[in-house]
């Protein structure tokens, strides 16, 4: 029996959603895909969905909205007034994908350089990283190639999601967006990563930015335990040979034995 609560009626996902912009998507597919929609419809999904939590950061330069993003998402709050994030804080989101219970941990790290040795030690094992930065500071944006390195220092580089925010759209005039969007788009391209815009004071994108990463993740932890249980698969029918060849060689000796 499940001690949880159901699921939040706004927290189910039932297609893929959609990237933010086609040239800089983590892939072009428009659904989900066809393993991952088997593997649900036959619960067939392993620990996903039973004992996995996946664990996402959150990083960037200082008061570039990284506290507010997840506020904005998690509680449907803002605050106009800064305050540090000092170290770490966490926010859980549980989603329903496909049927499937999905629960993502939310890191929110802090950005300020004397608590970045506190922040750090928490990004290990990380199976999305949000790069965040300011649409009104190119200068974080500059800064998020380093922040990319040092959270991929303890993370798998070929296995973990990668995001490129854009927080404070509103901040910006049309024109000047354009502009950093530019820039953004080519770091995104280098990086690999999904670039996306947002805004947390009016809450643009910010639903359809979080539900993007919960998908994703599913889908790629869906695909490995997919991939890990056939593994298994081969290596049982490796087994299953290798006992059969000794079950043949005793018989073989038995018989011999008898005709002794
Ligand atoms: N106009 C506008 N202001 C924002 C937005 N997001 C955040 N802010 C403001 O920017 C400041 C910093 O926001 P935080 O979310 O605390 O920044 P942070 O990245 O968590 O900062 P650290 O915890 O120090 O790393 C606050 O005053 C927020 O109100 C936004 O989308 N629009
Ligand atoms: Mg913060």
């Amino acid at each position: 029996m499940s001690v949880l609560p159901p699921v939040r009626r706004d927290r189910i996902v039932g297609e893929l959603p959609q990237c933010f912009k086609k040239e800089a998507s983590l892939h072009s597919r428009t659904s989900f895909h066809p393993k991952v929609v088997s593997a649900c419809q036959e619960q067939r999904t392993g620990t996903v969905g039973r004992f996995k939590i996946s664990k996402i950061i959150v990083v960037g330069d200082l008061s570039v909205g990284k506290t507010c993003l997840i506020n904005r998402f998690c509680k449907n709050t803002f605050d106009k007034n800064y305050k540090a994030t000092i170290g770490v804080d966490f926010e859980m989101e549980r989603f329903e994908v496909l049927g499937v219970p999905f629960s993502l941990q939310l890191w929110d790290t802090a950005g300020q350089e004397r608590f970045k040795c506190i922040a750090s030690t928490y990004y290990r094992g990380a199976q999305a990283i949000i790069i965040t930065f300011d649409l009104s500071n190119v200068v974080s944006l500059e800064h998020t190639r380093q922040w990319l390195q040092d959270a991929l220092k303890e993370n798998d580089p070929s296995s973990v999601l990668l995001f490129l925010v854009g927080a404070k759209k509103d901040l910006s005039s049309p024109s000047q967006y354009v502009l950093i969007e530019k820039d953004a788009l080519k770091v995104a391209k280098e990086m690999k990563a999904e670039y996306w815009a947002i805004s947390s004071l009016t809450g643009e994108n910010v639903k359809e930015f979080f539900f993007r990463v919960a998908s994703l993740t599913f889908e790629s932890s869906v695909l490995a335990e997919l991939e890990k249980r056939s593994a298994r698969n081969i290596g049982e029918v490796v087994r299953i040979n290798s006992n059969d060849s000794n079950l043949y060689m005793t018989t073989k000796k038995r018989k011999s034995k008898c005709c002794k």
